[in-house]
């Protein structure tokens, strides 16, 4: 790392959709995921004062912390060794949050964007002779707090970003425009934006941070993750009801339903896990272009996964017109992510003619949502712009 040097790092990562598993993986059960074209976007600079900045218009945030008193204020804080982070405790939080100026009781998860970045920042840098000053902007193409991943993106990509500065990791010229990392770069990424997750989620299954680092389609169970075999394109409408809500809420609202009611909690999630297993195993064996049975087969699946997480308690009225919406035009849909608000998901088939997406489009638009993006899954994950 050299400070006299100008230096500018600009990296960028993946938000994600979860076809079936959120909440389940919570628990250990199979989940499967897959990036989406939207990406949260990294700009890391030296600066020549003492200072540290970070900039987060999506959230409305600019703070700036001395070098100095970052040094002094963090110093006692554990967070493991750079190979070897350990999660920050609530102790450690706490310490971060009266660093920055932040109430203890304030629970407001943007807050947390800040508690994350100087977590990551004090625990990459604190072996170096320095603490180096820089300034982090970061801005997403994706939706904050609405199910798509932001977080995990900002995580990753910040964790991406100050490891690289910090000579820990080595890019590799991937294409014109972008680099990459080797898998063992990956894994340091990954496990550095876990961290971060866990600090802006609480507890975390990690999937959503491990599919923005290595991109593509994946499943993870117990922790593991695999990238999918095979998975047919999917096109998918994203819309978003623009309501509220934090995923830390929703996951500890699961949690104590599941601590109060594990018998009836544990065949739901179980139910959840087998119409993950059956679309891996629907996938395994359709063509690219997926037939108009498997489609009715996956649709299917989406439906009844959509009643398993109403019934889980993560569902909203809103999402369920969405999904009202959907069936009156012959598509599928259901929630993706925490829920509780947020996005939702339309399958749409690949035989589906523009003008009925439109019209589809149009009963949305005149509903009063936001109808975002159509798009497909399965893409680049983290990656340094060049
Ligand atoms: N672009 C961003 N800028 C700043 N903070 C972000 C950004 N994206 C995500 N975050 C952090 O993540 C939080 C939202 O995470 P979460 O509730 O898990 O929703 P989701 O991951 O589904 O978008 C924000 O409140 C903020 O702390
Ligand atoms: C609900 C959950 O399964 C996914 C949360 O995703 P998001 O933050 O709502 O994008 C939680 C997790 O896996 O950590
Ligand atoms: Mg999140």
């Amino acid at each position: 790392m050299t400070t006299s040097q100008p230096v500018e790092i600009r990296i960028s990562a993946p938000g994600k959709v979860i076809l079936h598993g959120e909440h389940a993986v919570v628990y250990g059960k199979a989940a499967i995921a897959a990036t989406l074209n939207l990406r949260s976007h990294l700009t890391l600079k030296t600066r020549l004062d003492s200072m540290i900045q970070l900039e987060l218009p999506d959230v409305n945030i600019n703070e700036e912390f001395s070098v100095a008193a970052l040094q002094e204020g963090l110093q006692s804080i554990d967070c493991g060794s750079v190979h070897d982070p350990i999660p920050a405790s609530e102790e450690v939080i706490s310490l971060i949050k009266k660093f920055a100026g932040i109430d203890i009781e304030n629970n407001e998860t943007r807050m947390l964007a800040i508690v994350a970045f100087l977590f990551i920042y004090y625990g990459i840098f604190k072996e170096k002779r320095e603490l180096p000053a820089i300034s982090v902007y970061i801005k997403s193409d994706l939706p904050v707090g609405a199910g798509l991943g932001s977080s995990a993106a900002f995580s990753v990509s910040l964790a991406a970003a100050i490891l690289q500065f910090a000579g820990y990791i080595d890019s590799i010229k991937e294409a014109e425009g972008a680099s990459t990392w080797s898998t063992s770069d990956k894994r340091k990424i990954n496990n550095w934006a876990f961290l971060g997750e866990k600090v802006i989620h609480g507890r975390p299954s990690g999937i959503d941070n491990s599919i923005s680092t290595y991109g593509g389609a994946l499943r993870m169970q117990n922790g593991e993750i695999t990238q999918l075999d095979k998975m047919p394109t999917l096109s998918v409408l994203l819309v978003n009801t623009k309501v509220p809500r934090s995923t830390m809420t929703l996951v500890a609202g699961v949690r104590q339903k599941y601590n109060l009611y594990p018998d009836v909690m544990e065949p739901i999630i179980n139910a959840v896990e087998a119409i993950t297993k059956r679309t891996e195993d629907l996938f395994k064996f359709s063509a690219d272009t997926m037939s108009p049975d498997d489609v009715k087969t996956l649709g299917d699946l989406i439906d009844l996964n959509q009643n398993l997480l109403n019934a889980m308690g993560v569902g909203h009225p809103t999402l369920d017109r969405i999904v009202a919406a959907a069936k009156k035009h012959g598509f599928y849909s259901k929630l993706t992510g925490a829920g509780g608000g947020g996005c939702a998901f339309v399958l749409i088939p690949p035989d589906t003619s523009d003008s009925h997406l439109q019209y589809f489009n149009q009963d949305l638009n005149d509903q009063g949502f936001d109808v975002r993006w159509k798009t497909t899954v399965g893409g680049q994950g983290v990656l340094r712009e060049l």
